[in-house]
C-alpha cells in the first residue's frame, strides 16, 4: 500500500475553520495542516470539540467558517469509530474487505484484504462472524477495513479507547511501526497523553472555546528506539499535562 502523496506533502489544511452548533460554538479558529506520512493527535477534555473535528475531517460536518483546502486531491478517507461497527452477518474477511466494492474503490487491490488480515494477525479467524471474535480482534477488523481503500488518510476516534491496556499498547505499537515503514497519514482523537506521545508527530490540544490552545512537534520513541529519549518524553508528557489542566479550567465562550 503506497501512499499516493509523497512524505511530507501536504495532504490538507484547514484554515481559520469554526463550527456552531445551536448557540454553541463548537470550534474557533482552527488552522492545522496535515501532512502525508505523519500522525496528528488531537487531545483535549470531553467536550473540547475533538470528535467534531474528525468529523469535519471526514466530510460529515461541513463547517460554519473557513476552509479545508486539499490541494485539488480528492482524498480517501479511511474512518475508524470507538466502536468496531462490523456488520454481525457478514465474516471478518468480508466486514474488512466491504470498503472495496465501492465503485471509488476499484483501483485497490483485492489482494489487500488478504494483507491486511495477515498484518492485523486476523488470517485464523477470517471466517468467523463478528460476534464469535474478541473487542480486540473486531478493533482490529475495523481498522484493517478503513486501510483496505489504501486511505490517503485515516481518522481515528479513539479507536483504541475500550480495549484492555495490553492490547491497546500492542495496537499502538503496531500503528506506529505501520505508520513509520508505509507512511500512513493518521490523524487520531484521543483522551490520552501517553497514546498521544506513542503515536503522534504533532500533538494539538483543544481548549476552552473550541480553539488551539497549544501544539508541540514530536519524535514517537518507537520511531528509534528509546535511547536517550526517555527523559524529553517526561518532561513533554509533564509540560502536556500540566496545559490540558490549564485548559480545562480556562473559562468557555459562547
Ligand atoms: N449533534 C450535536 N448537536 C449539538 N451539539 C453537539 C452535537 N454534538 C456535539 N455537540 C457539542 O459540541 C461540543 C463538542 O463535542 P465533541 O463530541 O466534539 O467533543 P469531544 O472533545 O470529542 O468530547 P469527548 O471527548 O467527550 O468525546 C460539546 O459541547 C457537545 O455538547
Amino acid at each position: 500500500m503506497t501512499p499516493r502523496l509523497r512524505t511530507g506533502q501536504l495532504v490538507a489544511q484547514l484554515i481559520d475553520v469554526s463550527v456552531r452548533r445551536g448557540d454553541k460554538r463548537v470550534l474557533d479558529g482552527i488552522s492545522l495542516s496535515i501532512n502525508c506520512g505523519r500522525v496528528l493527535a488531537l487531545l483535549g477534555q470531553s467536550g473540547a470539540g475533538k470528535s467534531t473535528l474528525l468529523h469535519v475531517l471526514t466530510g460529515e460536518l461541513a463547517p460554519s467558517g473557513g476552509e479545508i483546502d486539499s490541494g485539488g486531491h480528492d482524498l480517501k478517507k479511511g474512518t475508524v469509530h470507538q466502536a468496531p461497527l462490523l456488520f454481525p452477518w457478514l465474516t471478518v474477511r468480508e466486514n474488512a474487505g466491504l470498503g472495496q466494492t465501492y465503485a471509488a474503490n476499484k483501483d485497490v487491490p483485492p489482494e489487500l484484504v488478504d494483507e491486511l488480515l495477515e498484518l492485523l494477525g486476523l488470517t485464523a479467524v477470517e471466517n468467523s462472524y463478528a460476534e464469535e471474535i474478541s473487542g480486540g480482534q473486531a478493533q482490529r477488523v475495523a481498522l484493517a477495513r478503513a486501510l483496505a481503500i489504501a486511505p490517503d488518510v485515516l481518522l481515528l476516534d479513539e479507536p483504541f479507547s475500550a480495549l484492555d491496556p495490553l492490547t491497546r499498547a500492542e495496537l499502538q505499537t503496531w500503528l506506529r511501526r505501520q505508520v513509520t515503514e508505509r507512511g500512513w497519514t493518521t490523524v487520531m482523537v484521543t483522551h490520552d497523553i501517553d497514546e498521544a506521545l506513542v503515536l503522534a508527530d504533532e500533538i494539538v490540544l483543544l481548549g476552552a472555546g473550541g480553539r488551539i490552545a497549544h501544539r508541540w512537534t514530536h519524535r514517537p520513541e518507537s520511531q528509534d528506539g528509546p535511547s536517550g529519549s526517555s527523559a524529553g518524553r517526561a518532561e513533554l508528557r509533564a509540560e502536556i499535562q500540566a496545559a490540558y489542566h490549564t485548559a480545562a479550567k480556562e473559562p468557555d465562550h459562547v
